[in-house]
């Protein structure tokens, strides 16, 4: 059987009060694309931080490509990247330079023509030599997956990949990022908000709720099991505790304090109501 690209057993995340992963376990297996599905607060940042490896678990294991996150993290480094909107490049470096630097960072032996490529391929070729802060959101979001793909990762931990992007440029690239799946057959998990983009590109849905992983499955299988005809009526059942009609209350975990080590009301807040 083929080694899990990504393997999470039994992760957790606390910030004091506020339990914000709460003993998740999934996996991504190569060439294989799982969405992170949830409301604002669900915990998906802090999963995909705790992936990264920035963020301590409290509890749980995240392996990536075989290595253990905590305890090896430097030998798989190399081998992943990360896109995110919110996470700001440095501004007043062009994003020519910016480039060269993430190039620098992952030990990328022909910089020049990986750069060259990339934005052939993302059509950076308008804004190259501009400063990173003067783009528009749409443009810094290309600039962004062009840097996630700088050193041909073989995971690929996306966060909202095609926020602020037109429908058409966010089109594009949905299509080239499952092109470059196909070709490194890597893992992808991404974080997102876009419904008909998660039922177009991913084999797989997490759907994530206060923290938890309340419902899976593969886009059609959710369809099925909700009687929806599109993810976002799946996302609103969930979202409105319209029950999943195959499963019984007592199967989400979540609903009951106590039902996970060190679990009770509080764990639920979020810090909007505080
Ligand atoms: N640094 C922090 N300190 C305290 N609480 C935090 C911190 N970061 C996140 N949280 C809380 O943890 C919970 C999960 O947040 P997270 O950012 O992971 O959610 P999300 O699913 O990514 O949400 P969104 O879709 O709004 O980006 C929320 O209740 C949030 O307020």
């Amino acid at each position: 059987m083929t080694q899990p690209a990504i393997d999470v057993q039994n992760l957790s995340k606390s910030y004091d009060d506020v339990l914000a992963v709460k003993s998740i376990s999934f996996s991504v297996k190569p060439g294989e694309t799982v969405a992170l599905l949830g409301g604002n607060g669900a915990g998906k940042t802090t999963t995909i931080s705790m992936l990264l490896g920035i963020l301590l678990p409290t509890a749980g294991t995240v392996r990536l490509l075989g290595e253990d996150i905590a305890r090896d993290r430097y030998r798989v480094m190399h081998r992943i990247n990360f896109s995110s909107p919110y996470v700001d490049l440095p501004r007043r470096l062009t994003v020519r330079q910016n480039l060269i630097f993430f190039c620098k960072l992952y030990g990328i032996v022909n910089a020049k023509e990986r750069i060259m490529a990339l934005c052939e391929e993302l059509d950076l070729r308008a804004f190259i030599d501009r400063p990173t802060g003067s783009l528009s959101a749409g443009q810094k979001t290309r600039v962004s997956v062009a840097k996630a793909l700088v050193n041909n990762p073989e995971i690929l931990l996306l966060d909202e990949p095609t926020a602020s992007l037109d429908p058409d440029t966010a089109d594009w690239v949905r299509s080239y990022l499952k092109n470059y799946q196909s070709r490194h057959q890597a893992a992808i998990l991404l974080a997102s908000h876009n419904m008909s983009e998660v039922e177009r590109i991913c084999d797989n849905v997490l759907m994530m709720k206060r923290g938890r992983i309340v419902d899976q499955g593969t886009p059609t299988e959710l369809l099925h099991r909700y009687s929806r005809t599109n993810l976002e009526e799946v996302f609103l059942d969930i979202a409105r505790d319209r029950v999943n009609p195959d499963r019984q209350d007592s199967d989400l975990p979540g609903d009951f304090p106590g039902d996970f080590p060190g679990d009770h009301p509080r764990d639920n807040l979020e810090l909007g109501d505080i």
